[in-house]
């Protein structure tokens, strides 16, 4: 074996796409959820141990994770398997090194708060096959996770088909993770109005003037810099909550009228729960990825969890129309395991 292949950001970037990364993420949930509630009728085998957390220094705020994973027996089924690829299943060892370095936005220039590196093996052999930059697919996994999760249990309980069902998208933190939910949310689904707040107004601002320059967006709304995260949610369908706060940003009574809502909870995963107030919590159906890490990293939850989104989409399960359903992401091992299994997929068929 001559060593490692290693495949840089650059590389990674030119085949990201939400097909790609939104099929592999959705595989990684069945494939956990159909683990954890041993269901013998689907093929997936999964090992997904606790991932450790190394302090570096005396506060939690400079964090590295080491997060494994081994997926087997699932499917590519996006553009990262083309051809007949797409009909074969997968098997994937990886382990993924992560920080989280929450200083890295107030340096000069800024660098990003959570920074990866993906390392891929050999399933049959365990040689390291493979090092991949994993910055952006850990920000557009969670983005993909969090798209997943609104498309089963906001879209779900509907009976119109998505591409028709306007949405207003409230976007609270507008940091890495706000913007690529932003980027997320208008590609995937009919977003009429976006909602921005970050605590610091002026990233609101300028990620609303980015957004309007894009002109990649399927859709392109209309976009609002709100003064309060409470301005931000009152109206809103979807909830998309990225910031590194332990106290709450909104409560129940800032929700506004009944009406059919989904939060995903995206942020503070690493401490705790805390940018949502217990009261939502208490007024949701709440969802995970993974029940094992919840029990693990979730001590203190204020209240009992619904299942794992795997689970929703294995099962069909239907919220009702009118509920507020909530997705406490966490961010697991698996999808980044099979989205870089897809983005080396996807680059071997274009250098082919
Ligand atoms: N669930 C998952 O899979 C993942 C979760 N995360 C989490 O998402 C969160 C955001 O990450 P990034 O966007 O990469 O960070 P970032 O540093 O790019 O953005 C953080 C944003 O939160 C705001 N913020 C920070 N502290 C705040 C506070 N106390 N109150 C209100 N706003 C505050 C900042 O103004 C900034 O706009 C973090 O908690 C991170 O750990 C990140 C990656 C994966
Ligand atoms: O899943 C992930 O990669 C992370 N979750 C919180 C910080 C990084």
């Amino acid at each position: 074996m001559s060593g490692p292949i290693y495949y840089g950001a650059e590389l990674v970037r030119r085949v990201l796409t939400w097909q790609l990364v939104n099929d592999a993420v959705e595989e990684a949930l069945k494939a956990v959820a159909a683990q954890s509630r041993n269901a013998p009728q689907l093929p997936y085998v999964v090992s997904q141990p606790m991932r450790s957390v190394t302090i570096a220094g005396t506060e939690r705020s400079q964090l590295l994770f080491t997060m494994p994973a081994y997926v087997g027996n699932y499917r590519l089924t996006a553009a990262g398997a083309a051809g007949d690829a797409g009909n074969a299943t997968r098997s994937t060892l990886a382990c993924k090194l992560v920080t989280s370095f929450r200083g890295n936005q107030e340096l000069q220039p800024p660098l990003p708060s959570i920074a990866a590196n993906i390392l891929l093996f050999n399933a049959g052999t365990g040689e390291i096959d493979a090092i991949m930059s994993g910055t952006d697919i850990t920000t557009w996994r969670t983005a993909a996770a969090s798209v997943v999760a609104t498309k089963y249990l906001y879209f779900g309980r509907f009976n119109a088909a998505i591409s028709e069902l306007p949405i207003k998208v409230a976007i609270i933190g507008c940091g890495t993770q706000g913007e690529i939910h932003a980027v997320a949310m208008c590609s995937n689904f009919k977003v009429e109005q976006l909602l921005l707040y970050n605590r610091t107004a002026t990233r609101a601002q300028q990620l609303a003037d980015k957004l309007r320059k894009m002109t990649n967006l399927q859709h392109t709304p209309e976009i609002i810099v709100c003064n309060s995260a409470r301005d931000a949610v009152r109206d809103a369908n979807v909830i998309c909550v990225a910031t590194f706060s332990r106290e709450p940003l909104f409560n129940a009574c800032d929700l506004g009228s009944k009406r059919g809502l989904h939060i995903n909870a995206v942020g503070a995963g690493e401490v705790a729960f805390g940018e949502v107030a217990t009261d939502v919590y208490q007024q949701s159906e709440v969802f995970v990825d993974s029940l094992a890490n919840a029990e693990h990293e979730l001590k203190g939850f204020p209240v009992c969890i619904a299942g794992e989104v795997g689970n929703v989409i294995n099962k069909d399960y239907k919220p009702e129309p009118t509920s507020m359903t909530l997705f406490q992401s966490m961010g697991m091992a698996s999808e980044d395991a099979c989205v870089a299994e897809a983005v080396r997929s996807a680059l071997l068929t274009i250098d082919s």
